[in-house]
């Protein structure tokens, strides 16, 4: 159910590339922004469907005491090896998706612009596509790899090595732009960030 009178803006890029600082930014101005990570968290609660079919494939090993998962040892194990991503994301992205069409049916009778910050969003095209969710257009925000990998270390406390596994486990951002209907360059200042912001915004009809 696609509503005529709202448009569907999905904001991509690779991870640290300054799609959650973009969020801040449109959310100020006072867009309905519907954030993946958030959602992917949620469904992973103790009690969510999700929770058990991570621990039955997983094992208790990802586990905290409080029986929450342990992201930071789910992490470990998903970003070191493309199977065990695989396993998650089959478990995850479902779910995932179907929350992002619930709330984009939800807020799409009410918005005339919605942004769906979705870092896998190109990765997982057919499959967001196959559940009903129409983008319109797609924004990447975009940084050049050393710098990517710069903010990525310092934000995070990661070596290179952790890192890079996980710039690696997604498309490579040159490749990401074929997709793009608006590229944000944020290889640049945050000054220089809030004004292409400011520009993209005022632009939209
Ligand atoms: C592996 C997990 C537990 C690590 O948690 P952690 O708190 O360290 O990271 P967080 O969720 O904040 O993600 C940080 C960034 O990592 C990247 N990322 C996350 N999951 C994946 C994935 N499966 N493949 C590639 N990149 C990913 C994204 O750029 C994301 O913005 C977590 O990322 C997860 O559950 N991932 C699977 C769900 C998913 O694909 N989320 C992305 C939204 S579509
Ligand atoms: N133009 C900029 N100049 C300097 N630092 C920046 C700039 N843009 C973003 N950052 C910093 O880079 C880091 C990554 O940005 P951000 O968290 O917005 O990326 P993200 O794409 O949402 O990441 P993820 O994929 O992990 O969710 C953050 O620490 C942020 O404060």
């Amino acid at each position: 159910m696609k509503q005529s009178s709202c448009k569907i803006i999905g904001l991509t890029g690779g991870i640290a590339s300054g799609k959650s600082t973009v969020t801040n930014l449109l959310m100020g101005k006072g867009f309905k922004v519907i954030d993946a990570d958030k959602i992917a968290r949620k469904v992973v609660c103790v009690g969510e469907p999700a929770y058990m079919d991570i621990v039955d494939e997983f094992g208790e090993r990802i586990l905290n005491e409080d029986l929450s998962i342990d992201r930071i040892e789910l992490g470990k194990l998903t970003f070191q090896d493309g199977n065990m991503r695989k396993r998650l994301n089959s478990i995850v992205h479902p779910r995932i998706f179907q929350a992002i069409k619930d709330e984009v049916d939800k807020y799409s009778k009410i918005e005339k612009f919605i942004f769906l910050d979705i870092p896998l969003l190109v990765e997982e095209l057919e499959k967001i596509k196959a559940k009903g969710i129409n983008i319109d257009e797609i924004w990447l925000v975009y940084v050049d790899e050393k710098t990517q990998l710069e903010r990525l270390k310092k934000r995070d406390g990661f070596s290179d090595e952790e890192a890079l596994a996980r710039m690696r486990a997604q498309m490579s951002m040159e490749y990401k732009k074929k997709y793009a209907d608006k590229i944000i360059n944020n290889s640049g200042s945050l000054e220089e960030l809030k004004e292409k912001v400011e520009i993209l915004t005022k632009s939209l009809k």
